[in-house]
């Protein structure tokens, strides 16, 4: 098991720069691969040059790998431009590489940076997977150490041209591979979180908010009401208006439900235009009913954005489908008191609905102020 989960994770760390969503055509990271395809077959090029002309150590096996070299990246790149998946080829791409830098420092045993090159190759690359600014770090700090070890290893730089050049060949080889794995595996991490932003935002969106109205729905009351009444910042009133939409089955039923959902959300339009400050909360809270959380100096403000409220549903002036009045009306209930510990928010949703059920039965197109259990006005707790 745990020589599975070793193996997976390696297999992940070599390949992950190789991740694509096959049903995207993703032309960045086409290009970066045929980038890294061409360069790679410059580079074995370059060495097998390097090769031939006596520079460096000849052998068979050597140039072997070096026109293994050329011809693992001459697929790639005829394979991606005949449309070939990006994610496969470059995965192939990518453990073909590390393959055959190995192969080629092996076939330089006596080199010590050639030996070690490939084998710390992942190791940066790794460390390059997570940010730009470790990749950075990572890379200078690579390069550093690599370069010490040539000075050192060859035995002076000037002494062992060869090498160096072999090494150095290597080096520049093995980091535009990790630029490449930065650039594809940042890049599709990026894609991805973007992806998942936007879905958490609509998600979000859509469990607080009414789809109908697109106002805030019963779902997010509660915080909302507990943060108005918690608040410090502000001395100004809490205030809850609840308000309820009269012979409103009356409508549906004449009109049908298509004409009730227009006028529900002509209302909330309405109320929003009059509730329109940016720390005002409008809700439609189920049905036909409605609520806004406000800020009021004191309570005659509280009352008068209540009676304008009203009146500008009346003034709307939907035809009524049945009742005494002539346009459609609303009946609301206020309850207003200053913030700070007080009752739960279900307590002050039950007081601005009893305070409504009166307007109601006092013969709607009204409001009333909400009370406490003992019968105390809510303002005044
Ligand atoms: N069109 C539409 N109607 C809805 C929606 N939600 C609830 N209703 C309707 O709203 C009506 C509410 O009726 P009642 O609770 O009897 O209230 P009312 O007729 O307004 O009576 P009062 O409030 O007492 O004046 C019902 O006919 C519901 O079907 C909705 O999203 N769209």
């Amino acid at each position: 098991m745990e020589y599975w989960a070793r193996s997976v994770a390696w297999k992940n760390f070599i390949t992950s720069g190789g991740r694509s969503t096959p049903e995207e055509p993703d032309y960045l990271r086409l290009s970066i691969m045929n980038m890294i395809a061409g360069a790679g077959c410059v580079a074995f090029l370059l060495f097998l040059v390097l090769d031939l002309s006596g520079l460096v150590g000849w052998s068979a096996f050597r140039i072997t790998v070096n026109l293994l070299g050329i011809a693992v990246t001459l697929v790639v790149l005829i394979a991606l431009r005949a449309g070939a998946p990006i994610g496969v080829m470059a995965k192939l791409a990518h453990l073909a590489m590390f393959a055959l830098l190995l192969l080629l420092a092996l076939a330089r045993g006596e080199s010590v940076i050639a030996i070690t090159i490939p084998l710390i190759y992942p190791a940066p690359a790794y460390l390059l997977l997570d940010s730009v600014a470790r990749a950075s770090i990572g890379t200078a700090l690579m390069l550093l150490c690599l370069y010490a070890i040539i000075l050192t290893s060859s035995g002076g730089f000037f002494e062992n041209t060869g090498a160096v050049l072999d090494g150095a060949m290597s080096i520049t080889l093995a980091m535009a591979f990790q630029a490449a794995v930065m650039a594809l595996y940042l890049r599709s991490r990026q894609s991805s979180m973007a992806r998942l932003k936007s879905l958490r935002d609509i998600l979000a969106f859509q469990s607080t908010h009414d789809q109908l109205t697109g106002l805030l729905n019963r779902y997010i009351f509660d915080d909302v009401i507990g943060r108005e009444m918690r608040r410090r910042s502000d001395d100004r009133l809490f205030a809850f208006l609840m308000f309820d939409i009269d012979h409103f089955k009356g409508y549906n039923d004449t009109l049908g439900h298509p004409e009730g959902d227009e006028l529900l959300k002509r209302i909330s339009k309405t109320v929003q235009g009059l509730f329109n400050r940016a720390e005002d909360h409008i809700f439609r809270l189920g049905g036909e009913e409605f609520g806004i959380v406000f800020r009021p100096r004191d309570r005659a403000e509280a009352a008068l954005m209540a009676d304008r409220l009203l009146e500008a549903i009346e003034s709307m002036e939907v035809p009524a489908q049945c009742g005494p009045h002539r346009y459609i009306t609303a009946s609301g209930g206020l309850l207003c008191r200053t913030p700070g510990p007080g009752p739960e928010p279900e307590t002050i949703y039950r007081l601005a609905d009893q305070a409504m059920y009166r307007a109601k039965q006092a013969g709607r197109a009204r409001w009333m102020e909400a009370e406490d259990e003992n019968g105390k006005i809510g303002g005044t707790v």
